[in-house]
């Protein structure tokens, strides 16, 4: 599978998710600029985290309409495979190619800390690296990733079995205590109906060497390398 990392002004964290890409797929993915207009000859796109045009407006808002996410849009619509980390998922909430939107945290916080999410589902390309009901650590850094969709879209997304994680404690369980942002339904990243496109607001790249204190992430960039 090739991959290429999508980057927009005010975009930080492309350098970690680059690492983490060539360490599983052996091959540096392809970097391409928000001004572009064409990712063909890619199986996955990849949009990283970070302060995309400065949180302006609102997150992932002025992103959405560089000329870059239409070849995005048109590669989803295509069957692509397409990952959002962080602004990454907000950008493709703000694009409409993931239902809901990324409120404010509740605290009104910003938060930066390790979290525990549940797979919801292995039997995709993202995920299948993991066991179901599995926990893994991964870590937070936003100002604004709190899950927000109106009922009849949460009920859809789990009566569609379209929610890929949830925070819970490590053990696995849903407690208000843990769901930090006050994220609806505990949900911390979601796949479109294809199963191809998935977002989520923690950085699985934070984790996939031991150097770096862990390598929990890695199984998705594996699986993702593998397909
Ligand atoms: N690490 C990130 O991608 C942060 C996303 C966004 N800037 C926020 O604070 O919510």
């Amino acid at each position: 599978m090739k991959a290429g990392i999508v980057i927009f002004p005010g975009i930080n964290r492309e350098r970690d998710m680059a690492i983490a890409l060539e360490a599983s797929f052996g091959t540096a993915p392809r970097v391409i600029w928000h001004k572009d207009t064409n990712v063909a000859g890619l199986d996955l796109v990849v949009i990283p985290g970070g302060f995309s045009f400065g949180d302006y407006l609102r997150c992932g808002a002025m992103a959405a309409h560089s000329p870059i996410m239409r070849a995005v849009k048109a590669h989803a619509e295509r069957g692509g495979y397409v990952l959002g980390v962080c602004n990454g998922f907000q950008i493709l909430t703000e694009t409409g190619l993931l239902p809901g939107a990324l409120l404010r945290n509740a605290s009104l916080r910003f938060l930066s800390m390790d979290c525990h999410l549940r797979v919801e589902r292995a039997d995709t390309v993202f995920t299948n690296q993991y066991q179901p009901g599995q926990t893994f650590r991964a870590v937070m850094a936003h100002g604004d990733g709190n899950y927000f969709a109106d009922k009849d879209t949460l009920d859809r997304l789990e009566g569609e079995r379209l929610i890929a994680f949830r925070y819970t404690t490590k053990a696995g369980e849903v407690t208000p205590e843990v769901n930090l942002n006050g994220s609806a339904r505990s949900i911390a990243g979601i796949f479109s109906p294809n199963l191809r496109v998935l977002g989520l607001m923690p950085h699985p790249e934070d984790l996939v060497d031991p150097l770096m204190g862990g390598t929990d992430g890695k199984p998705l960039f594996d699986a993702l390398a593998a397909a």
